[in-house]
């Protein structure tokens, strides 16, 4: 089989595709893939490393109010439409999946307009508006959280899970992972990070709880995230021997299967790693995403017992280092947690939406 993986932006959309296509590679070697991506997303960094080919089309999505780049927003979509069709006239993919972001939105339209069949996956629990217009369009709609199936057509939506789900735990637990981070094994960890890209609000609140958690018989892997580093290294204390804090983590599946404890905004792909793996959570929901669908995403798992949820305006060093002592310093607490977590998780998503699109290339 030959298949167009597109999707972009945030590692939200890119994780779940490179998952997906990691899976395929295991189940039916033989499959070819193209990936097509932006210039300018994180796709580009992250897929080139992992040596699967890599197209590129320009595209950028609509701002409110700014009239003139809306022109040159129409202008390009209808560019990467004749450049998508072009590069997929020359892969000739028997099928197209899009995970989001404005690229996909692009390339799988010319897939449809090019009578290939296509499928889009949504992570989150509300639909984005590039998923929302291609769903006129696509043969399936893989779906992550039931609440988002009435956004689209019906008869087009599975509920597949997210790919990276079963990433994570497919992973095996390798001895000294925490070590290559300056940490120990067999001490109770909790992982901090906001997103693929970091979060301002979380970086303050850890900052203003360095002194408090540098006092803790727990240890912390803080990821301030790439663009946030360097100015949090400047404020962090000389000596802080159970804080380890790393711009970025590239293997994240390893990380994860070796915290107890994750603070982390909500985010779909990071949800759906933290309830394949059973790992409880205190959630800080981004408040700059559309239709605050990242408060929304973290609902089933609050409600489930999962993860605690603290609102953005509510974090603080104080709150912050209440909330983790309550879980981490609670053995009964984490292990309620840990079932209710893994009670959420879809560990066969990859598969599941592997059958999807070779139910759709042979139809
Ligand atoms: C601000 C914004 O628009 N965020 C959206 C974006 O988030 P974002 O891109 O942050 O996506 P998620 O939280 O869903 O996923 C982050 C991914 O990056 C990985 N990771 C993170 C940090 C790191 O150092 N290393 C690493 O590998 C995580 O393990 C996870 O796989 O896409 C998500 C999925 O559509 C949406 O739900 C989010 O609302």
């Amino acid at each position: 089989m030959k298949v167009v993986v597109s999707g972009g932006g945030t590692g939200g959309h890119i994780y779940p595709a490179l998952a997906l296509i990691h899976h395929i590679q295991k189940v039916d070697p033989s499959t070819e893939f193209l990936y097509i991506g932006t210039e300018k997303g994180l796709e580009k960094k992250i897929v080139e490393k992992e040596h699967i080919p890599f197209k590129t089309i320009e595209i950028q999505g609509f701002k409110r109010s700014l009239s003139l780049y809306n022109v040159k927003t129409v202008q390009l979509f209808f560019k990467a439409i004749k450049r998508s069709k072009e590069l997929l006239e020359e892969f000739q993919p028997d099928v197209v999946i899009g995970t989001g972001g404005y690229v996909c939105g692009a390339v799988v339209y010319a897939a449809h307009k090019l009578n290939i069949p296509t499928m889009i996956h949504e992570q989150n629990s509300v639909a984005g508006v590039t998923n929302k217009f291609l769903s006129k369009y696509v043969d399936k709609v893989g779906i992550c959280f039931p609440e988002v199936r009435t956004a689209f057509p019906e008869q087009k939506v599975v509920f597949t899970g997210n790919p990276r789900g079963q990433e994570v735990v497919e992973i095996d637990k390798e001895e000294g992972v925490l070590e290559q981070y300056g940490l120990k094994t067999g001490i109770p960890t909790i992982l901090i990070f906001g997103g693929s890209r970091g979060a301002l609000t979380i970086n303050n609140a850890v900052l203003e709880a360095i002194p408090e958690l540098v006092k803790k018989d727990y240890q912390v892997l803080y990821v301030p995230g790439n663009y946030y580093y360097e100015e949090v290294m400047k404020k962090m204390p000389q000596e802080h021997p159970n804080i380890s804090v790393q711009p970025y983590i590239d293997q994240m599946p390893e990380v994860l299967v070796n915290v107890e404890l994750v603070l982390a905004r909500a985010g779909a792909t990071t949800l759906a790693e933290l309830t394949a793996l059973g790992l409880p959570s205190i959630l800080v929901p981004s408040p700059n995403v559309t239709n605050d669908h990242q408060t929304k995403n973290a609902k089933s798992l609050v409600d489930a017992g999962a993860s605690v949820l603290i609102k953005d305006d509510e974090l603080n060093g104080t709150s912050l280092v209440q909330a983790i002592d309550q879980i981490l310093l609670q053995p009964d607490e984490l292990q309620k947690m840990t079932l209710k977590a893994k009670e959420q998780g879809v560990p066969d998503a990859s598969q599941r939406v592997y059958e999807v699109l070779q139910e759709i290339s042979h139809s």
